[in-house]
């Protein structure tokens, strides 16, 4: 696995107060939760893990490349999958959307056309292939910015709370698929569920690192603060 490492990470927006204040810890584990109330810090923490936020102290590093100066080679790494799904749907139809994370990878256009084909299944998509991605519901939406992401097979996938807009069954398969993914996954969630069988939660209060713990332990200890 990746070890992302951040040292003595201090960050404000602007002349805003610090929104993360003196974070110094290693992630190498498979499954990570990153759990805490609204506006703790947790998508910011998680943005600057691909360079989306550069700290204003300390640093980020993935493997030893820092943020600060290797963001580009950083993300051919480290996928991300954004709270928003609109955000991340870039072209018109959902084969085409999927197929353009796969561009800059040296592949044949058939393996382009198969991988995108067996990535559909898998998300339960292939009816809505040819659709305009607009159309799709929310929750098509967000099943579409997972698979885009998945289909580059990164090392790290960062899940920015991916399941907001899901209904039971398809968080289940969303829960299922992420189970099955070989590669590290950081997953920023509301839903404590998800991170059963997780090996590490981290809790956030308060742009603060406050707990480091198995999932079992940081569950309450978020319940605590709440
Ligand atoms: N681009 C930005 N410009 C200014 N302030 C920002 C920006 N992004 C985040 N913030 C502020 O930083 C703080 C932490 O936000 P962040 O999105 O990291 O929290 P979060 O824990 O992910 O919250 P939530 O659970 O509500 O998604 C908030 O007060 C937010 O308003």
């Amino acid at each position: 696995m990746p070890l992302i490492e951040f040292a003595e990470v201090t960050h404000a927006f602007g002349d805003g107060p610090a929104v993360l204040e003196d974070v110094t810890v290693s992630l190498h584990e498979r499954r990570i939760g990153i759990i805490g109330g609204n506006g703790s810090g947790k998508s910011t923490f998680v943005r600057m893990i691909n360079g989306l936020v550069v700290p204003e102290a300390g640093t980020v590093r993935v493997d030893g490349d820092s943020t600060a100066n290797q963001a580009r080679r950083i993300r051919r790494k480290v996928g991300f999958c954004f709270t928003n799904p609109d955000s991340q749907i870039v072209m018109p139809t959902v084969a085409e959307d999927v197929a353009f994370g796969l561009r800059r990878l040296k592949i044949s256009k058939t393996e382009v056309q198969e991988r995108v084909a067996a990535i559909l299944e898998t998300y339960g998509l292939k009816q809505l292939a040819d659709r305009p991605a607009h159309t799709l519901s929310g929750g098509q939406k967000q099943l579409l910015a997972l698979a885009s992401v998945v289909v580059t097979e990164p090392e790290v996938l960062i899940l920015d709370e991916p399941t907001t807009l899901l209904d039971l069954s398809n968080e289940r398969r969303i829960r299922r698929e992420i189970e099955q993914l070989d590669l590290q996954v950081i997953l920023v969630t509301h839903h404590l569920h998800l991170l059963d069988g997780f090996d590490r939660t981290l809790v956030f209060h308060q742009g603060r690192l406050v707990a480091d713990d198995h999932p079992d332990q940081a569950r309450t200890t978020y319940r605590a603060l709440i």
